[in-house]
Parts: structure tokens; sequence; C-alpha cells
């Protein structure tokens, strides 16, 4: 049902949307459970946290641009978040950072682009740490968007958060990153962007 629902201005019912972030809200879940099983976190844990009402959905729409290659369609960040699961179109425009190179993501009509933000880096950083801290600390994959030249772009972001007072902390010891409440680390964020117009991240949590 999920893969049935193409972004763009046809989305843009209610109905549509409501199953669209219900259907993601029970994927991101499931998903989450299965990392944490992983890392020997207690799954009820985003039962718990993260109730349908603090994530979020977000629309984007990338208007064509003449001058695409001097702009971005959004600028390099990594997502505030546990997961955000991404339903795109077929025009493109995604890129990751890999190695220090920007790849870009070819568009596949079947499959929904899942990744990992940066509260679940927190979690997992301890099991990372060990073998490669590099690693541990990209999990939360910085990401940037082309703008299109010719042909506008749509894609739906589902952005899996837990509630404001929920605390995140690595599993495992020595903890590579303070805890913290959501709350706190959305009000860095706001904090950050107002004073250096960028959002500084996870680096402000490290121990
Ligand atoms: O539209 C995309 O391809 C990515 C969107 C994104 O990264 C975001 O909304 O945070
Ligand atoms: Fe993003």
């Amino acid at each position: 049902m999920l893969l049935q629902i193409h972004p763009g201005p046809n989305f843009c019912r209610r109905s549509t949307i409501e199953a669209f972030a219900r259907t993601a809200a029970t994927l991101a879940q499931s998903i989450a459970e299965i990392l944490a099983l992983h890392l020997g976190v207690k799954t009820r844990f985003f039962a718990e946290n993260c109730a349908a009402s603090s994530s979020y959905l977000r629309m984007n729409r990338y208007p064509p641009c003449p001058l695409s290659s001097l702009v971005y369609g959004i600028v390099p960040h990594t997502d505030s978040d546990f997961l955000t699961i991404l339903h795109q179109d077929q025009i493109g425009g995604l890129q990751f950072k890999k190695n220090g190179s920007w790849l870009s993501l070819r568009p596949n009509p079947d499959a929904l682009i899942i990744s990992i933000g940066d509260l679940f880096q927190v979690i997992f950083n301890q099991m990372e740490l060990q073998s490669d801290a590099r690693l541990a600390y990209n999990l939360s994959i910085e990401h940037r968007v082309a703008a299109p030249r010719e042909v506008e772009r749509f894609t739906v972001a589902y952005f899996y958060c837990p509630s404001d007072d929920a605390v995140v902390q690595s599993c495992g010891k020595p903890a590579m990153y303070r805890k913290f409440s959501f709350r706190e680390y959305r009000q860095q964020i706001q904090k950050d962007v107002e004073a250096t117009g960028d959002k500084v991240g996870l680096s402000r949590f490290l121990i």
C-alpha cells in the first residue's frame, strides 16, 4: 500500500497523507525494534517513547531551477530523529556523503529510502566505537538534495522521533555522548542555528 502512493500534487489528500503516516509509523517502529534487539536496548523503548504525535511528515517540493548547479534543493544536513523513511518520485537528486564524496541515489519505484538519524547514532555509538570510531560518528549520514533543472521533484519524508521528554543515551560504556532529552537536543539545535546558521548537532553532546 505504501508504495502505491505517488508523491506529487495528488498526494495532498488528507486520507492519503494519514494512511502514509500510519504505515510509515508502523514500519519505523518495527525497524527501530529490530535494530534495538541487536544492541540489547529494550525494544519497548520505542512503543513507550515514540507516540505517533511526536513524529512528523514533511512533503518536499523542488521546483525546476535554471541555476540548479549553483543552489541546493536542501543544503547538507543530518536528520535529527531516530529514522527517516523517504518516498521519492523518479526525478532523483538525493545525495549521500560517503568517505568524503557525494553519491547520488538512483530512484527506485519499488523502494523506500530508510536512513538512520542522529538519535540512533547516539544509541549505537558504543558498539560501533569499539570497532571503528569514525564509522560510529557517521551513522547518521550527511545528505543533501540537488535542485532539479527541468522537472519538478516531490518527496515525502517521515521523521520517526520520540516525545520531548524522552531521554536518549548510548548503550554500553563508556558512552561517547552524554545523555540528553529530545527537547534539549531540539533546543540546542535551534540555538545553534540562530547563532551560527548551522545545526552543529551531536558534536555538542560528545563527552
Ligand atoms: O527530498 C529528499 O530527497 C530528502 C529530504 C530530506 O533530506 C529532508 O527532508 O530532511
Ligand atoms: Fe534529510
